[in-house]
């Protein structure tokens, strides 16, 4: 019976064979050993496996599944160094790009701070101007990164006719005409000629304050930012000091740098929408991630190799 370590419990059935036996999945703390024997383990994108830990697995462990997309939780290079292939779960795309689109629509439409206004029954019809919120069909939509998600982004934005511009560190001219996408060469200039801001690149050193003070900078006075892709993609002192100058109009944000603490300045701003990381949590996609968790599992030790291998 394959023993499978879990950084946490999770709601896998019990009963799930292989040619090995039914896997029996048990939560092994991260200051625990991993039993010898074990084949692999189960993390999620919010559990760091550190290269301590890595380095502590038994020579049994060849594979490290991981119940996310996103794979900045794992130490790669560790990882690789001990020879053991790390799987990811990529089936969260149209969910996170709905998410990401929602986040749009909330920050240019104001959608938290009207709720609020209505649930303490400060209903007004009268608000001032300055108060009103920000269109979004027609407007001109600036992707940072042209990722699976970012891609799955520009589909729904062409149904409310924006122009699509991206980014991304290498260009991609079949994607890039089949959704109307226009290449910049540039996040400078990205950002300086879009109303609204999607950030979709991975988590990788040389992405870390990929928007920093000197970028926000040149964002268009009035312009929004949504970030479903990492929090240490911004520097969030800097975006809540664009934010409070009114610089930036609005912004949405499911991912912060340090969860789950969230900046207490972007906390204090009207004009943020946060969510706490829910860009695949919906059941539907969570169901999906975990039968590809079991798959990658199941592929691996029956065959040898991952389905989705990172
Ligand atoms: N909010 C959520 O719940 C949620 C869910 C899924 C994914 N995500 C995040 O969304 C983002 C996009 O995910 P995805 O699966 O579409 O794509 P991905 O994670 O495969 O990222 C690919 C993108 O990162 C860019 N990239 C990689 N290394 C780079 C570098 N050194 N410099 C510049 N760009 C670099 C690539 O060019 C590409 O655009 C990721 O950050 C991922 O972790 C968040």
């Amino acid at each position: 019976m394959p023993l499978i370590a879990t950084s946490r419990p999770l709601p896998f059935p019990a009963n799930i064979p292989s040619r090995q036996g039914a896997l029996e999945f048990r939560h092994i703390p991260a200051d625990a050993l991993v039993p010898e024997g074990t084949p692999a383990y189960v993390s999620t994108a919010v559990d760091p496996v550190t290269a301590q830990m890595i380095a502590a697995f038994p020579d049994s462990l060849r594979l490290i599944a991981n119940f996310g997309t996103g794979t900045d939780n794992i130490d790669l290079k560790a990882a690789r160094a001990r020879g053991i292939t790390v799987s990811n779960t990529p089936v969260v795309t149209e969910d996170t790009a709905d998410m990401a689109f929602a986040l749009i629509l909330a920050a240019c439409r104001k959608l938290g701070e009207n709720e609020r206004f209505l649930r303490d029954g400060s209903w007004d019809a009268t608000r001032p101007m300055a108060s009103m919120g920000l269109r979004v069909h027609g407007q001109t939509l600036g992707l940072i990164g042209f990722s699976p998600i970012a891609q799955a982004v520009a589909r729904r934005a062409r149904g409310f006719d924006m122009q699509i511009r991206y980014w991304n560190r290498t260009r991609r001219p079949e994607a890039e005409a089949a959704l109307g996408a226009e290449y910049v060469a540039s996040p400078d200039e990205l950002v300086a000629g879009s109303d609204i801001v999607s950030l979709h690149t991975a988590l990788v050193p040389e992405t870390r304050h990929l928007i920093d003070a000197a970028r926000l900078a040149r964002f268009r006075q009035g312009a929004v930012m949504v970030n479903t892709a990492r929090g240490p993609l911004v520097d969030e002192k800097a975006l809540a000091e664009a934010l409070r100058s009114g610089h930036l109009a609005a912004a949405g944000l499911d991912v912060f740098e340090a969860e789950p603490t969230v900046d207490p300045g972007l906390l204090a701003l009207p004009n943020v929408v946060l969510t706490p990381h829910i860009g695949s949590a919906t059941a539907a996609c969570r169901t999906d991630m975990g039968r590809r968790v079991i798959a990658n599992l199941l592929a691996f030790l029956e065959n040898g190799a991952a389905l989705d291998p990172v």
